[in-house]
């Protein structure tokens, strides 16, 4: 063993590692007894991966040797995994503030989405602005969320609906992730709306013989990384046949099928995506019995998004339900322009008030499970040793604080490290 290592982490009050057996998800029983050390110390490694976590009295018989390149003293404090976010679309210009007002007065999403607003209003904002200032602006969005705690997030195109944006959009999310510690995983998500002046045939078209061939020679040539493919399935957007083909074209590339569904109306969605064998589904505030049947027995993540339901005023997703019938669940902010939300911390909140999860479920949620719904849970969402070195540390003496605090992360988050490095620094922590 080397006797050299990056980083110490020692005597924190917890170190919630979440699982420990590398679990790629967690399931009932599994969400509700999260594994967590008192009193405990973590060593990450040159590499930045984890190299130890334990109780701080072994770790310090174990290390005694050893070399850190830097030493947090935890004394009080408690550690936990870097949050994942599940589902954002981050790289947008043109606010929607006037339409939140809208909505306030009574204005429904398709209300506003039919009379020209919501997606198509970005569309025409990111179309018309330059990848430079796209950029600038998803920085500063990427590292608000790693402020409040999140170390690997997915991010969205989707505010194009042609080739060109999309690819600009694309390749902004690339640059982001070439340049900023924070881990990033990208989706593309042409399907988001159907194109002014396009039939939904069209625009389906559009997408399996000019965007998604033209897309896949970017990647074959080495100039992009896509992850994941996404569709938005839903009445008057696209149904389930234009979804089923669009999704299986970027299956038949290697992508994850990683989808929006049975929001706002039910449409069978998550019996499609369990068929096509589909990694995750966003939103299923509205997903059937038969729904939750399929994506339990096919494993497919459900990404729940309490901000959407909360500012749309919709019926909840059935959390509850999916969670008794085995479903793995996980979360994620939505942040876009309708659901203006950076905080993971804030979506844990509302998931225990108002999807009723306990806080170690919202926990695994944020950590294992979001990791497994982006196909990173080898390597992300728990503290377990030979995974990244990712983690959180708050300044409370238990974990539950960060979700029972609600709206104080700003507060709370002492330290944010990323592979061992410490990437946020907040030394104006207070004790409330
Ligand atoms: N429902 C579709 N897409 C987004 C909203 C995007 C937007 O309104 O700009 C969502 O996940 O909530
Ligand atoms: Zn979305």
């Amino acid at each position: 063993m080397s006797d050299t290592f990056r980083l110490l982490v020692k005597n924190a009050k917890q170190v919630v590692m979440v699982c420990t057996n590398g679990e790629k998800f967690l399931t009932k029983d599994g969400m509700r007894n999260l594994a967590i050390h008192e009193n405990a110390s973590v060593v990450v490694g040159h590499n930045g991966l984890i190299e130890a976590v334990g109780p701080a009295d072994s770790i310090e018989s174990q290390f005694k040797k050893a070399v850190f390149d830097q030493v947090l003293d935890a004394t009080g404090m408690c550690v936990l995994p870097g949050l994942v976010d599940a589902h954002t679309h981050p790289v947008w210009a043109g606010d929607r503030v006037h339409e939140f007002a809208m909505k306030l007065a009574g204005a429904t999403y398709m209300q506003v989405h039919e009379a020209g607003g919501g997606i198509h209003f970005t569309v025409g904002h990111t179309r018309a602005t330059d990848p430079e200032t796209l950029l600038q602006s998803l920085k500063g969005r990427l590292e608000r969320m790693l402020r409040a705690g999140t170390t690997l997030v997915e991010c969205k195109s989707g505010y194009g609906l042609e080739l060109e944006t999309e690819l600009k959009m694309l390749n902004v999310i690339d640059a982001a992730r070439k340049t900023l510690p924070i881990g990033i995983t990208s989706t593309y998500c042409g399907a988001h709306a159907v194109a002014r002046g396009k039939t939904m045939e069209e625009a389906t078209e559009d997408i399996l013989s000019v965007q998604l061939p033209a897309i896949q020679k970017q990647i074959s040539a080495g100039d992009l990384q896509v992850d994941n493919i996404d569709v938005f399935c839903e009445k008057g957007v696209f149904d389930l046949d234009s979804t089923c083909q669009i999704l299986q074209a970027g299956k038949d590339m290697g992508l994850n099928i990683n989808f929006h569904g049975d929001e706002l109306h039910p449409m069978n969605s998550a019996q499609l995506g369990a068929k096509l064998g589909a990694l995750a589904i966003s939103h299923l505030e509205e997903v059937t019995d038969e729904g939750i049947a399929a994506m339990a027995r096919a494993k497919t993540c459900a990404i729940l998004l309490p901000t959407t339901a909360y500012i749309l005023r919709l019926p909840c997703p059935r959390a509850r339900d999916m969670l008794d019938a085995g479903v793995i669940v996980s979360l994620g902010s939505d942040f876009n322009p309708n659901a203006y939300c950076c905080s993971m911390p804030i979506v844990m909140h509302l998931a225990c008030v108002t999807l009723k999860m306990s806080m170690p479920e919202a926990l695994a949620a944020a950590t294992i499970n979001a990791a497994y719904a982006l196909n990173r849970s080898q390597s992300h969402g728990s503290l377990e040793p030979g995974k990244q070195g990712d983690l959180l540390i708050i300044n409370a003496p238990r974990w539950e604080h960060l979700i029972y605090q609600f709206g104080s992360h700003q507060e709370l988050v002492r330290f944010v490290i990323i592979k061992g490095n410490v990437v946020y620094e907040n030394d104006k922590v207070m004790d409330l």
